[in-house]
């Protein structure tokens, strides 16, 4: 098998529930040493379509190939910790990986910085810290393909960089392709290689600078488009727009925005 072949082919991938269509006509590749990243608003079907590739649900149309033998290392959403269980990390590393050593699980967490957490319980962990781990155990079985959906979900602003560093890190050390989940292709542009801008389906595709001025992606995501910067003399309301004191008009404009 040549080491170019795609790790992963989806071939117009579709799928259809209870007579809704969550996705339809999805085509990519994806290879080693790649990090691709799907973007799309809540509700697009990023989690879904990451579903439909691992397998764990079957498409309704088209079709999708994995390179045999695949290995995967995934890293979900989200995870729920009972506060009342008492699992270290160390151990959550090696829960369902009976063959994986102390001492991997050791380099597995070293491998992220997160070496001194070893013997943390789970539920003592920061937002952050969690999500190294979470990297940590989905890179512990040298995966040649490492699925992660929303890596920096909990982590604020100024480590959300961080973890998409330690993630091309990982991806230089393992050699593995990366198929990431992003809700904000500003923070991972500097970071990926190929953009899926996806809702329901296919909105555009290509590198992230290309993705960034498509018409597709600057209606979804027009108004996000400023560099983030924040200060805290306002709040926001729920659609995300700054709220100003009583008597002022709210801010939708992006320049005002990145005030
Ligand atoms: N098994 C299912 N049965 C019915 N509807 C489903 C199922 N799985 C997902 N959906 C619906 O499909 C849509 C896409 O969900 P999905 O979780 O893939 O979106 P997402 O892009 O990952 O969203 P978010 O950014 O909020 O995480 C949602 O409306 C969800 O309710």
């Amino acid at each position: 098998m040549s080491p170019s072949e795609p790790l992963i082919t989806a071939d117009h991938l579709g799928l259809e529930i209870a007579g809704r269509q969550l996705l339809r006509d999805i085509s990519l590749q994806l290879r080693a040493g790649e990090i691709v990243t799907v973007i799309g608003p809540n509700g697009a079907g990023k989690t879904t379509l990451l579903r439909l590739l691992l397998g764990l649900t079957k498409a309704t149309s088209g079709s999708v190939r994995r390179k045999p033998g695949l290995r995967i290392g995934y890293m979900p959403q989200r995870l729920q910790v009972d506060a009342s269980l008492p699992m270290s990390v160390q151990r959550f590393l090696q829960l369902g990986q009976a063959d994986l050593s102390a001492e991997r699980a050791r380099a597995a967490l070293q491998r992220v910085g997160a070496e001194h957490l070893g013997a943390t319980a789970l539920a003592d962990l920061s937002g952050g810290e969690m999500q190294r781990v979470l990297l940590a155990r989905a890179a512990s079985r040298n995966p040649q393909l490492l699925v992660l959906d929303e890596p920096t979900q909990g982590v604020d602003l100024g480590g959300q960089g961080e973890v998409y560093q330690l993630i091309a890190a990982l991806r230089d050390e393992l050699g593995c392709g990366v198929l990431l989940v992003s809700h904000d292709l500003h923070l991972v542009m500097a970071a990926t290689d190929r953009v899926l801008c996806i809702n329901q389906h296919i909105c555009c595709y290509g590198h992230p600078e290309q993705v960034s001025r498509d018409p597709a992606y600057l209606e979804l995501f027009g108004d996000k488009v400023a560099p983030y910067t924040h200060d805290h003399d306002h709040r926001h309301d729920i659609g995300g727009d700054i709220v100003r004191p009583s008597g002022q008009e709210p801010l939708h404009n992006k320049q005002e925005r990145g005030k």
